[in-house]
């Protein structure tokens, strides 16, 4: 029989949408800009994800639809000649005078942030931490090669594919920067992400036994909360906050003002303008969280946690190791002394908290931490009564409450944001 090609192998829808007769088997998440759903037409052959933005002559909404183009100008530039296997690509995409859609290939995993929730005292053992970094370096390695800064690295934003490994999505709040200029290594240290065949760990044999032990843990506890049945939690903190327009300008230093609060860097917070350290400063925060199972400087409002941005040292528990002394080189306040400013991802594939990964071989682990079960895709046909027509979904949306509306001016973006990511985070 054929071996299947690798997930990360560029796939293309070999239909074109036809938007009009879609229907999706269900909703996957909602953001502040559009509608995700999961669609397995027959005519496709593979399940897929598809973004659907829609279009309005209102201001909230052009301004979806203009990050919207820009994404799929990102996936565009990501399904290239050397895709990454941690960054999503373009299966299609669609216009009409109502919505835009764009179809990724579907993370049947969820999100880093619900897989985190389903552990004990939610927090990620060091070396489910690693694995999960070292994809995530990789991603951001890749974006930085292509002039691409990502700007919203936080769990929410990290999906686990069918096979266990990562991928980034949601690139609308990217920029394209200058390339970075590192000072480059003799070409035999350049770590190849291309698929190698034969091996299946990404652990040196030292390492392999000791971090064994972390990683069988992970699986029946996964597994016993699969079996709960714990709600999933939604998607919980949304960004952006912008007080700038955006600029688009090959080249030009970025000085918008975006992200999400917590993962927030110094530089952006001072609005000095911001450059690729502001992803490596989002991972310190990444893996403080995977780690403690908390951001280091959430306060009790916006205010406070940009203070505590500019301010306060994160605190470490415990003793101090290798991990902690990566998350303290990443959260450096100021830009320049920061892990990953001189020479971008290579300087922190060098950390010591790395030694024994063997970055070619990531996409060969067969033991991911993680491996979605069949059902959690539920791309077999489970429609709920006949799927949900796209169409429909936005016209109800669109419909007038039953509620009168209340007197009071509405809640401004950015607070109710605040809001929806706290509730979630209580649901459990
Ligand atoms: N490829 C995918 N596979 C599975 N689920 C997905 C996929 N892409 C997105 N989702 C789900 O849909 C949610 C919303 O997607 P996304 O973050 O891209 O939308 P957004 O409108 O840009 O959100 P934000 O408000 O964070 O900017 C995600 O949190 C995730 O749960």
């Amino acid at each position: 029989m054929e071996k299947p090609p690798p997930e990360h192998c560029l796939q293309v829808l070999t239909t074109d949408l036809n938007f009009q007769n879609l229907r999706a088997i269900k909703v996957l998440g909602k953001g502040a800009m559009g509608t995700v759903f999961l669609v397995h037409d027959p005519a496709f052959g593979i399940p897929f994800a598809l973004k659907v933005v829609e279009k309005s002559t209102l201001c909230t909404k052009f301004e979806a639809e203009r990050r919207a183009r820009w994404e799929i100008q990102v996936l565009n530039k990501l399904s290239g000649s050397s895709p990454s296997p941690f960054l999503p690509h373009l299966l299609s995409s669609f216009e009409n005078s109502e919505f835009l859609a764009w179809a990724v290939p579907f993370c049947p995993g969820g999100d880093l942030n619900v897989l985190r929730h389903r552990q004990t005292d939610r927090v990620f053992s060091p070396a489910v931490v690693r694995f999960y970094l070292a994809e995530i370096v990789c991603a951001l390695e890749h974006l930085h090669d292509m002039g691409i800064v990502y700007r919203d690295l936080k769990p929410e934003n990290i999906l686990v594919q069918q096979s266990g490994h990562v991928t980034l999505t949601d690139f609308d709040l990217s920029r394209t920067l200058r390339k970075p200029t590192i000072k480059t290594l003799p070409s035999s240290t350049h770590h190849n992400l291309d698929h190698q065949p034969g091996s299946v760990d990404f652990m040196d044999r030292s390492q392999k036994k000791h971090n064994r032990r972390n990683m069988s843990r992970w699986f029946p506890i996964a597994a016993s909360n699969e079996k709960k049945g714990l709600k999933k939690a939604k998607s919980a903190r949304v960004s952006p906050v912008s007080r700038r327009k955006p600029s688009f300008v090959e080249g030009e230093r970025s000085n918008s003002f975006v992200g999400t609060d917590e993962y927030v860097s110094p530089e952006v917070v001072r609005g000095d303008g911001h450059e690729f350290a502001v992803d490596w400063w989002a991972l310190g925060i990444l893996s403080y969280e995977m780690l403690y199972g908390t951001t280091p400087f959430k306060g009790r409002n916006r205010k406070e946690t940009f203070r505590n941005v500019l301010m306060k040292q994160p605190e470490f528990v415990g003793k101090r190791n290798d991990l902690t002394d990566l998350i303290e080189r990443l959260l450096e306040k100021d830009p320049t002394r920061r892990l990953g400013f001189q020479r971008g991802a290579r300087e922190i594939k060098e950390h010591p908290f790395f030694k024994a990964v063997l970055w070619d071989l990531l996409t060969e682990v067969s033991r991911p931490p993680y491996i979605p079960s069949r059902d959690d895709g539920d791309t077999t046909g489970k429609l709920t009564a006949g799927g949900v027509d796209i169409r429909e979904y936005f016209q109800n949306l669109r419909a007038p409450a039953s509620i009168p509306p209340s007197p009071l001016p509405s809640p401004s973006p950015s607070p109710s944001h605040e809001g929806q990511r706290n509730s979630s985070l209580t649901e459990f």
